[in-house]
């Protein structure tokens, strides 16, 4: 039978999710899934879902568990003969459970990084919204100032990386990840990496993965619906 390889990464708003999940991707041909693409995708086709998620996210506060497993587990249940990676979901012990009934994790990387770090780097969060492609002014900036890189449209900043918000998530980030840390914690896959550059964390991960990729791939995920 085929092996597969599952993982998910963690870390506040402004840990490097995103950036370090782009190189493993890349890397390692895993398949992506951000939870907070999916969520925005909803917001932008403004739908009834969409507004209430909507009123969540530009709060900076969680949307809730039901709303994220429906919008997460039927798009794992169609890879279940792939090898994922996800950003941004399992975020509340809740999810990780409603993951674990479907398939057990093989890795999670949880970045621990300093909070005036994560504040400098959204300040400079610049997006370009119809992608996802992420820029930082300092460390990856576009080759045009607030313009995307492949089509020129203009980036926007996400009203969720503005100041008011930022503090709530990153205050509920802390105490809603702590029993998602502890469970993967106990369960022997967690891998957790500090410091305050992407670029030399990196290695890091970079060698973790070539390890665990060849030396731990599982069997397909059960589907859940009949
Ligand atoms: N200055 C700096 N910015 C970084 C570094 N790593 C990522 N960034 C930027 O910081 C911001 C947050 O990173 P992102 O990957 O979106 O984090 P996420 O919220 O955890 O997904 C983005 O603008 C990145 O381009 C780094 O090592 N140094
Ligand atoms: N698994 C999740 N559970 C609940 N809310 C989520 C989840 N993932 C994303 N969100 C919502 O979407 C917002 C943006 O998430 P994301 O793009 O992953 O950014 P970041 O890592 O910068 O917080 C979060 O602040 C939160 O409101």
């Amino acid at each position: 039978m085929a092996k597969f390889f599952r993982a998910a990464i963690m870390g506040p708003p402004g840990s490097g999710k995103g950036t370090i999940s782009k190189r493993i991707a890349q890397s390692f041909g895993l398949q992506y899934l951000s939870s907070g693409h999916y969520l925005r995708e909803s917001i932008a086709a403004n739908t009834e879902a969409g507004l209430l998620v909507k009123s969540y996210v530009e709060r900076g506060m969680l949307v809730p568990d039901h709303v994220m497993t429906r919008l997460m587990l039927p798009r794992l249940e169609q890879l279940s003969g792939h090898s994922w990676l996800l950003d941004g979901f399992p975020r509340t012990l809740s999810q990780a459970r409603a993951l674990n009934n479907l398939c057990q994790l093989d890795l999670v990387i949880s970045l621990n990084i300093p909070y005036e770090t994560l504040r400098e780097r959204l300040s400079d969060r610049w997006i370009h919204p119809a992608s996802g492609r992420v820029y930082n002014m300092g460390f990856n900036p576009p080759r045009v100032k607030g313009k995307d890189d492949v089509t020129g449209e203009p980036l926007i900043q996400h009203d969720d990386d503005k100041p008011e918000a930022l503090m709530a998530r990153l205050r509920h980030y802390k105490d809603v990840a702590k029993p998602v840390i502890d469970l993967y914690k106990s369960q022997g896959i967690l891998h957790s990496f500090s410091g305050t550059e992407t670029d030399r964390i990196w290695p890091y991960i970079n060698s973790l993965l070539n390890t665990k990729m060849h030396t731990q791939p599982s069997d397909a995920c059960q589907s859940q619906t009949p």
